[in-house]
């Protein structure tokens, strides 16, 4: 250090030369590492000039002409420099005026700029200089401070050259880009010029916006420093970079969580998640966050122990010069106690606090939004109203503690009873409601599920009650409204319901009613169906009807079996009237299995028969039956209990049933099929079949639907869609037949161009066994006169 003071004051231009010397030197090691560390060197070697109270005697003559006292000329150029460079800074203080991270480098440089003159009364490089090199070495890389270095000998070449040309200099140097290069056209002009005014007293500007901009500084620090006490005494500061990892956390913030700030710094700020809010709520958090607007919120997080607490919360984003966030700063405030109080508000206001069940109100207003729904969508959804019978005297005789207890019970049966978006509310002493909501679009459909779940209500409520240690058997009515684009109102609904509802308990207690008449009529002659349809089989009321299919020369070749209900009152009634509420129902279990097994015992019988040995059965099976899990092995047990071939089976399926289970119906299929029984797919051309499922499907043939055959004198696209059909199922070698074949025109047709197989009542309505073996001894006579030899001729 000592050493360093003792420099004589001669030193000055040595020091300048040294400077340019190092430069060279630095240009040519041509490393930027060591460029800086010599930058720096020579930074505090011009710093510690300040100590030199003697103004050199340069030697130098180009330099010593123009550093003499009383060239004005030079002092002018001087003056000039430094009022464009701070007039300059200025402008650049307008012009960064939106963004405060620019600006808040401008107004340091401008600072530095303004110290720098002042100091520079006083030194050659001094303090001031020193700290505006200071930020710009910290904020700049290593290529940077070389280029910075550059600049900087540049200037004091110029300087030696002749200041007149600063001018156009100031044009080059204004023409760098970005406020890196602005700097460090700045302080190399104020290299150049501090030693200059280093040596030229006269020239010594008396700068009193060191002391301005000193003042702004410190009115801003205390403001900011305000700001944060109050922002840290008031809120939880969170800033998180756009990856959501924490960067900084405040006391307060630590405090809440339970973390301490090291144990934050770096986390993800989803170590606080409650996991209280729907999947989508931080999806869409981000999303407006990561546009550069501000997100609102109310958060639940979960502290460092577990316990829940609730943040409201703004996220304010920060931008970069690219105009990308590049952190999020979070200001929240504890609500977690309001959140209390609105939760047991909202407990108070809209649940039942016996039976903790929504109460009327919560009710209304859901009902009210099916209602809107229904109108606006044609949604249907049904209202049920649910009452206990007999509940007074239960109340009357035993107490209202024990009343209480049956309504608890009863309130967590229908809970569970019902899906998950449908409601159930108590809305008086023993009364519930339940509303279905997303039931089929047809009315009627909708009616019967609604009946379906009034009567399992009814199951499950009927069920014995342990009240006090003692059992109780309680029943119940039940009214119902359905909801459709006519409803009228929430209130008349209710009204509606709780009509029916007294129309049950008048018509006996513990059933459904309907409040439509019209609907109540077809929901009795539905249950009266399904009543019967339970008694069919045990009653033998099922018969199997056989229709003839033909090949190409109308030899039949075998026959479709098709149920048939002969009911004691209402004579025949169709399948497709029946096998729908089979299946909803569950009855076409043991239905099907009764067709399989009937199925196979005509095949037993027809092996044995010369004219009948040779003709195959096709049986139709249902999705239900088909899904069963021991659905092959029934099939096994029948084919061995009635020991026959089992390549005369076919198995139609509809194509509608390939839509779910893909791969356990492969599977079943396949089965089946290494067993050699043989796969038809019914109704060919309504649904969706994907070629490649059709590809991997053991099938042997495709049925054309009937409604393709009936429409295609009247359709050319039926026509179209039909020979597609066939091209298909020659492409994928499966046979076709059709199905539904009505007339002369209709047959020619599929003959034409190539249909294997027909089927319909041009041939052969299904008949009864007897008059369908009598078509068949009738064989070869039919085959004569049969209408396909006819037009072969
Ligand atoms: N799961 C089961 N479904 C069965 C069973 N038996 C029948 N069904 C299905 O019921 C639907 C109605 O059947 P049905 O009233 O028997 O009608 C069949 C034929 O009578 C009728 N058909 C045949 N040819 C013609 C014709 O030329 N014109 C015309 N209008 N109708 C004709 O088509 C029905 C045969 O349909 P498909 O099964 O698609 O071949 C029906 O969906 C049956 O599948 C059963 O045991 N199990």
């Amino acid at each position: 250090m000592h050493k360093i003071i003792n420099f004589k004051s001669s030193t000055l231009l040595p020091l300048a030369l040294v400077c340019i010397s190092i430069v060279a030197m630095v240009h040519s090691i041509n490393k930027s590492k060591a460029d800086s560390a010599m930058l720096k060197r020579t930074y505090t070697l011009l710093n510690l000039s300040k100590n030199i109270q003697t103004i050199p005697i340069i030697q130098n003559d180009s330099f010593k002409s123009r550093l003499l006292p009383g060239n004005e000329g030079v002092a002018k150029a001087v003056d000039n420099t430094l009022e464009r460079m701070l007039d300059n800074l200025i402008q650049m203080q307008k012009i960064t005026a939106d963004n405060p991270a620019q600006q808040k480098q401008v107004v340091e440089v401008r600072t530095a700029l303004e110290t720098f003159i002042h100091e520079s009364n006083k030194s050659l490089i001094n303090k001031g200089g020193l700290n505006l090199l200071g930020p710009t070495i910290s904020i700049v890389s290593d290529g940077e401070i070389n280029q910075l270095y550059a600049v900087m000998i540049e200037r004091l070449r110029e300087f030696d050259s002749g200041l007149q040309k600063s001018s156009q200099q100031q044009q080059k140097y204004a023409s760098l880009s970005g406020l890196a290069s602005e700097i460090i056209m700045l302080v190399s002009l104020l290299l150049g010029v501090s030693i200059f005014l280093k040596t030229h007293k006269g020239l010594r500007k008396e700068v009193s916006l060191r002391q301005r901009a000193e003042e702004y500084w410190k009115s801003a620090l205390t403001e900011l420093k305000y700001q944060k006490f109050a922002l840290d005494k008031h809120a939880h500061v969170v800033v998180t970079d756009t990856q959501g990892r924490i960067q900084y956390a405040n006391a307060k913030f630590c405090e809440i969580s339970g973390y301490a700030q090291d144990e934050l710094i770096g986390q993800n700020h989803s170590i606080m998640n409650s996991g209280q809010h729907p999947k989508g709520f931080f999806k869409e958090m981000y999303r407006i966050i990561a546009k550069g607007e501000t997100w609102h919120n109310e958060i639940c997080n979960r502290t460092k122990d577990g316990q829940l607490y609730w943040m409201d919360t703004t996220i304010v984003p920060f931008m970069n010069d690219n105009g990308k966030p590049e952190s999020y700063i979070s200001i929240r405030t504890d609500i977690t106690q309001r959140k209390a109080v609105d939760e047991k508000n909202h407990l108070l206001a809209f649940y039942d606090p016996l039976t903790t069940l929504p109460n009327r109100r919560y009710f209304v207003d859901r009902l009210s939004k099916a209602v809107t729904a229904s109108k606006r969508f044609g949604r249907k959804s049904a209202l049920l109203f649910l009452d206990l019978d007999y509940f007074k005297t239960l109340n009357d005789t035993q107490g209202h503690h024990i009343g209480d207890m049956l309504l608890q019970q009863v309130a967590s049966r229908l809970k569970s009873a019902i899906r998950e978006g449908d409601t159930v509310a108590r809305i008086g002493g023993d009364e519930f409601v339940v509303l279905l909501d997303e039931l089929n679009e047809d009315i009627i459909e909708a009616a019967g599920q609604t009946e379906v779940v009034g009567e399992k209500l009814l199951n499950i409520l009927n069920q014995p009650y342990l009240l006090n240690g003692n059992e109780y058997i309680s029943t119940l009515s039940i009214g119902v409204a359905m909801l459709d684009s006519q409803t009228q109102t929430e209130e008349d609904l209710l009204k509606q319901a709780d009509i029916a509802m007294y129309q049950a308990k008048k018509a006996g207690r513990n059933m459904v009613r309907f409040f439509d008449p019209v609907m109540q009529d077809t929901i009795n002659s539905r249950v009266a169906l399904e009543r019967d349809l339970r008694k069919a089989l045990n009653e033998k009321q099922f018969q199997l009807h056989y229709q003839v299919q033909v090949d190409s020369t109308g030899l039949p070749v075998g026959a479709e079996a098709l149920i048939r209900w002969r009911h004691p009152e209402r004579g025949m009634i169709s399948p497709a009237h029946f096998i729908p509420l089979a299946e909803e129902t569950g009855l076409i279990i043991p239905i099907g299995a009764w067709v399989l097994d009937t199925a196979c015992a005509q095949l037993a019988l027809w092996q044995k028969k010369s004219f009948t040995s040779h003709i195959e059965l096709a049986v139709n099976v249902s999705a239900k039956q088909f899904n069963q899990v021991n659905f092959v092995e029934q099939v096994r047990q029948s084919i061995a209990r009635h020991h026959i071939n089992p390549s005369m089976l076919k198995i139609e399926l509809t194509e509608s049933m390939l839509v779910d289970n893909i791969n356990d119906i492969i599977t079943k299929m396949s089965e089946l099929n290494a067993m050699k029984i043989r796969f038809s797919l019914d109704d060919f051309g309504t649904g969706y079949s994907s070629l490649q499922y059709l590809k991997k499907l053991p099938l042997s043939q495709l049925k054309i639907d009937q409604s393709f055959i009936n429409d295609m004198s009247s359709d050319g696209s039926d026509r179209t869609i039909i020979l597609t059909i066939i091209a298909m199922a020659r492409a994928l070698n499966l046979d076709i037949i059709a199905e539904g074949v009505e007339t002369d025109a209709q047959l020619a047709f599929l003959r034409n161009y190539g249909c294997d197989h027909y089927q319909g009542y041009y041939f052969s309505k299904p008949l009864p066994i007897n008059e369908f073996e009598l078509i068949l001894a009738e064989g070869a006579e039919c085959s004569l006169n049969n209408p396909l030899l006819t037009l072969a001729a």
